[in-house]
């Protein structure tokens, strides 16, 4: 019978009466709730004229009390920083420079309780623990939160990357994933070793930025945009197209950001009727324009597959498997669209981020061209087969991934379901956001030189790369994010950022940046040796460049 808080409040309310053995009242409020619920129950004048009754009455609440808040799960939250009225901690987590800071992962530890006025949030600031979550209790966090703006208004549900864990994402997931797989990015190896030798050449020439970022931005898009809708290389980062996606790219990151938009902080906003509400006409508006480019984008693949054209892409996979996918054409456009969105600026960044390392640590940039030159040699440029016996490359893309990951916060998951870790409690609903910058400088698992930029630590004695848990997501690819939501773009990453590295670099180190891209640095690239034009030339005629 006694099987909650309040029954044992009733229960110490009746005891207390049966001692005082006073109230008939108190007799017939416990007879009718505990044995015969036929009982009269006595009326609030009642109790309150019967002394002894409401004594006993205040003592059963304060029973039903002292026993919710000592049993309440909420006092096991993890650690948090003090808390504001009302708006709790969102200062914490919009001072992205104190969350990055050591002093916070040294007092709040592991794992950090947040609560972002009423919306509880836990950050995991150590590898383990977001990995014992995120990776191996996948299962209860690959939801993602609720984020109105960006999803419900501007588009309609569509934008797989913030979708909720069910049965559409898993589709989508499948879909993306078979149009990544290792077996479908060779195909795209051709595109990406004519965009690397557009960039070499590029950054090899006079009249090229001393910082490269403009060109790293160029190759990024035209590369994905080529993967994607067989689109022909851009040459310049006018190109129509290219403005029109990096607008929607833009306009999605904004209304994802935290408390950009008020309808994100108070849902029920939701309901206000569109013609009180301008921002919700304009983002239907805005909807729908977006569907209609990428539309014309998959349509422009279709045409050319219609007249013959065999050429892969991304969208050419999806259409060619129209059955087994079953994706709707909403939601192939706005698939395809996303992974610009997910992967141009990505890779742009950490390309700019591996110039950075060279610079600071121009004896591993030495010895990643030793290899090169061991291995390729120096009368022809290095091709996708050779990454095997690049170890050092690789651990080199390895660590700059690590050293400086471009996001610094991974995507939010959200958890399904109460979960306890630890000791401590994590709440259903909870947005769970790895501290990705703490996770790969974790001393625990990179050792005390964490925060050095040291290629080696991917490679074992014989210098061979490491597999094992260094190959999974303990070291190099935090930065790709954890479980089920990782990264589906990570393999092609990883192609695009091996068939661009390998030029000579030198340049200032500004030192060590928080933000995601580096200050703008002053930076020389020059040919590492003489009758590299005519190599360049000759790959140029080749690919028809
Ligand atoms: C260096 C380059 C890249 C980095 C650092 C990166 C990083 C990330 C991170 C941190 C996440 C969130 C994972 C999580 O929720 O735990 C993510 C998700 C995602 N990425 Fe990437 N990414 C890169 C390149 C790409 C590329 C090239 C593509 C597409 C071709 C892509 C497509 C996606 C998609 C679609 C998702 C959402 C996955 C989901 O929610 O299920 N990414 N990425």
């Amino acid at each position: 019978l006694i099987d909650s808080d309040t029954d044992v409040g009733l229960l110490v309310a009746y005891i207390y009466q049966v001692w005082r053995r006073k109230s008939s009242a108190m007799d017939a409020v416990t007879h009718k709730l505990i044995f015969s619920p036929q009982l009269r129950v006595p009326t609030a004048r009642e109790i309150w004229e019967d002394g002894s009754l409401t004594a006993a009455a205040i003592l059963g609440l304060l029973t039903i009390v002292v026993l919710r808040y000592v049993r309440s799960p909420w006092r096991k939250v993890p650690p948090s920083p003090w808390r504001l009225p009302i708006i709790g901690n969102t200062l914490h987590l919009m001072d992205k420079s104190w969350l990055l800071s050591s002093n916070c992962k040294q007092r709040f530890g592991e794992v950090m309780y947040l609560d972002a006025a009423g919306q509880p949030t836990i950050v995991f600031n150590s590898l383990k623990s977001a990995f014992d979550l995120l990776e191996r209790r996948a299962s209860n966090y690959s939801d993602r939160p609720r984020l109105v703006m960006a999803q419900e208004i501007l588009s309609n549900g569509l934008v797989f990357a913030l979708m909720n864990y069910g049965e559409r994402w898993r589709r989508l997931r499948r879909a993306a994933h078979e149009a990544l797989s290792k077996k479908a990015l060779r195909n795209y190896h051709p595109i990406q070793t004519k965009e690397a030798t557009i960039l070499v050449s590029s950054l090899l020439m006079p009249s090229a930025s001393l910082y490269p970022d403009k060109q790293f931005q160029r190759f990024a898009a035209s590369t994905i945009m080529s993967i994607l809708y067989d689109h022909p290389t851009m040459v310049s980062e006018h190109d129509e197209t290219l403005k029109m996606i990096e607008e929607y790219t833009l306009r999605l990151s904004h209304s994802a950001a935290p408390g950009s938009n008020l309808v994100d902080i108070f849902p029920w906003m939701m309901h206000i009727p569109e013609r009180f509400a301008k921002w919700k006409r304009e983002g239907g508006r805005q909807f729908h324009e977006d569907y209609a480019m990428f539309r014309g984008l998959i349509n422009r693949v279709r045409v050319d597959m219609a007249n013959g054209g065999n050429r892969p892409s991304f969208s050419a996979s999806l259409i060619q498997n129209p059955e087994r996918n079953k994706l709707s054409e909403p939601e192939m456009s706005f698939l395809v669209g996303l992974m610009h969105a997910a992967g141009a600026e990505t890779t742009a960044t950490t390309l700019n981020w591996w110039t950075f390392a060279m610079i600071a640590y121009p004896e591993k940039q030495r010895k990643a061209q030793a290899e090169l030159d061991a291995v390729v040699g120096r009368d022809r440029l290095p091709t996708f087969a050779d990454a095997p016996c690049l170890p050092y490359l690789s651990a080199v893309i390895k660590e700059t991934l690590r050293w400086r990951p471009v996001v610094r916060f991974g995507a939010p998951h959200a958890a399904t379901e109460d979960d306890w870790y630890e000791g401590l409690f994590i709440p259903k609903g909870a947005i769970c956001i790895p501290n990705t910058w703490n996770c790969s400088h974790d001393r625990a698992v990179f050792g005390e030189d964490a925060d050095e930029f040291r290629p080696e630590r991917h490679l074992d004695e014989h210098g061979k790369l490491l597999s094992g848990p260094l190959e999974t997501n303990q070291a190099g690819h935090v930065t790709f994010g954890f479980g089920r939501r990782i990264c589906v773009g990570k393999d092609l990453a990883l192609d695009s950022l091996f068939i661009s590295d390998g030029t000579d670099t030198v340049g200032d180190n500004p030192g060590a940046c928080l933000i995601t891209r580096p200050a703008p640095y002053d930076c020389v690239v020059r040919r590492r040796f003489t009758g590299m034009e005519s190599i360049l030339e000759e790959e140029r005629e080749r690919l028809e460049i």
